[in-house]
């Protein structure tokens, strides 16, 4: 029985993406690699492809938190601060629910981002609703998809 995880997404099926793992027992973060070489210049913000898809339980979110070395050690941040993937993001009919790093260079020269360095890590969390929420709908994508 599915209850939550990682999947490859169909595009990616041939290119040796590695499911996310958590280094150690006690760690609350799925590290996630990069699917691709990605360059990003000086002050550039770029969307870090994943090639992976996550699935989860109604009332669950997987949250993805910046590395801390990071910013350090590459010179690259979550520019977004957190990025929030939301249920029904997977498997949307725009893009399967393609998972995306949107990483600011923050250095002063160009930085590589290689096809399986770990840039991110993901955590599942359950989320609670307000009284007399009624939302409806189904998204169709991400990235300013609801138009809103
Ligand atoms: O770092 C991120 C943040 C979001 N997403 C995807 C999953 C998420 O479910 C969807 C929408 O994210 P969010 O609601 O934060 O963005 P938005 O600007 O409000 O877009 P939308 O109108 O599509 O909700 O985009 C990512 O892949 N990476
Ligand atoms: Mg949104």
């Amino acid at each position: 029985m599915k209850i939550r995880g990682f999947e490859v997404i169909s595009s990616f099926a041939d290119k040796n993406i590695n499911l996310p793992e958590r280094s150690t027992e006690h760690s609350a973060g799925y590290d996630i690699e990069a699917s691709e070489n990605t360059v990003l210049k000086p002050g550039e913000i770029k969307l870090i492809p994943t090639g992976l898809k996550a699935y989860m339980q109604a009332g669950e979110v997987l949250y993805l938190f910046d590395r801390s070395s990071n910013p350090r050690k590459k010179g690259l941040v979550l520019i977004n601060s957190v990025g929030v993937i939301d249920g029904d993001y997977y498997n949307n009919p725009s893009n399967e629910g393609a998972i995306f790093a949107q990483m600011k260079n923050i250095s002063d020269e160009d930085v590589l981002v290689e096809k399986g360095e770990r840039v991110v890590q993901g955590v599942f969390m359950p989320f609670l609703v307000a009284d007399g929420d009624n939302a409806q709908g189904e998204r169709t994508g991400g990235f300013g998809s609801t138009g809103k």
